[in-house]
């Protein structure tokens, strides 16, 4: 039978995450990242543990069927391959940053400068569509100290909460992209191995979905049942249910996380009491 085989980083910051998503979709792995190659025990599927930045061409190649990848990495190294779903995790920024001291208007400063990057497709593609010509200076790693040992005046690489730009006394000047973790698709995908993916993609819905979401139970007064259920649109409607306190009732609906706190002292203006907010495992819909 055949077996999809997807790629996920062996190690670094996607990894946990990446195994923990395989996880909450019911796939248990044989054997640990310390072997490259690992059978799913009750999935067709095979994981193969390998470097973020090699991803994209095992897509390409089809040596892998689906992985588990950076957005700004496809950006960088795959524009030819389909994102089958973004999975929520690793957000962050690729980004141009300039010393903190240096006057910064618009892209136009960046004319004529060396900017140092581990991204240099996704900078060369940025400045064409400018109109900017910049001298580029690629390194792999520790970008952010470029400026500071006088072998760049800018930067383009990975921003998230902004501390290794302050740390090295960076701004940011620009942000060219966004990006999150993603299930990417190779083109050379086999129809057997699509319709394992279309289940696996089913779960992982189904999975995405409920992490977004929060199960709402409160109790109310009778009288303002339909108030509250106008601030609480639940998947269909909610359920109302009699408390065994005469003249009050249960109310339970669903609404996206970040919603809560916007409508809670709606809720409790309302007369709403009791209010319990849990999370939920998985939502079919
Ligand atoms: N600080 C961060 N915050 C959030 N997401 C990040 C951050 N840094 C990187 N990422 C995301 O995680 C991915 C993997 O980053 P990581 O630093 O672990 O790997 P890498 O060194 O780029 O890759 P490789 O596996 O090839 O060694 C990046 O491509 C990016 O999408
Ligand atoms: O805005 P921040 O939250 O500070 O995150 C940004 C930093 O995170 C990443 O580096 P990482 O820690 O992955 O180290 P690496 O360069 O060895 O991959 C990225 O390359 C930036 O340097
Ligand atoms: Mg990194």
């Amino acid at each position: 039978m055949s077996k999809l085989k997807i790629a996920v980083q062996k190690s670094g910051r996607l990894n946990e995450d990446s195994m923990k998503i395989l996880k909450a979709v019911g796939i248990s792995i044989d054997n640990g990242k310390d072997q490259l190659k690992a059978s799913a025990k009750n999935f067709p599927l095979e994981i193969f543990y390998l470097r973020n930045g090699d991803i994209p061409q095992y897509l390409k190649d089809g040596v892998v069927d689906v992985a588990i990848i950076g957005e700004n990495v496809l950006i960088e190294k795959g524009n030819d391959i389909k994102i089958a779903e973004k999975l929520g995790f690793s957000s962050c920024k690729v980004s141009v940053a300039v010393p903190k001291g240096a006057s910064y208007n618009s892209i136009k400063d960046l004319e004529g400068k060396r900017i140092a990057t581990s991204y240099p497709n996704t900078v060369n593609q940025f400045l064409d569509k400018n109109g900017i010509k910049a001298n580029l200076h690629i390194i792999n790693g520790s970008v952010e100290i470029a400026p500071n040992i006088g072998l760049a005046d800018a930067i383009v690489d990975i921003v998230s909460s902004g501390s290794t730009l302050f740390k090295n006394g960076l701004k940011e000047a620009e942000v060219i992209l966004k990006s999150e973790a993603v299930l990417a698709v190779s083109p050379k995908i086999s129809q057997d191995n699509q319709a394992i993916l279309n289940k696996l993609q089913f779960r992982l819905q189904s999975v995405l979905k409920a992490r977004q979401s929060r199960y709402v139970l409160l109790n109310a007064p009778n009288n303002k049942v339909d108030d509250i259920i106008s601030i609480l649109p639940g998947m269909k409607s909610p359920t109302v249910l009699p408390l065994a306190k005469e003249g009050w009732s249960s109310i339970h609906s669903v609404i996206n996380k970040n919603d809560f706190w916007e409508i809670i002292d709606e809720l409790k203006e309302n007369g709403a009491e009791g209010i319990l907010v849990c999370p939920i495992e998985n939502m079919v819909i």
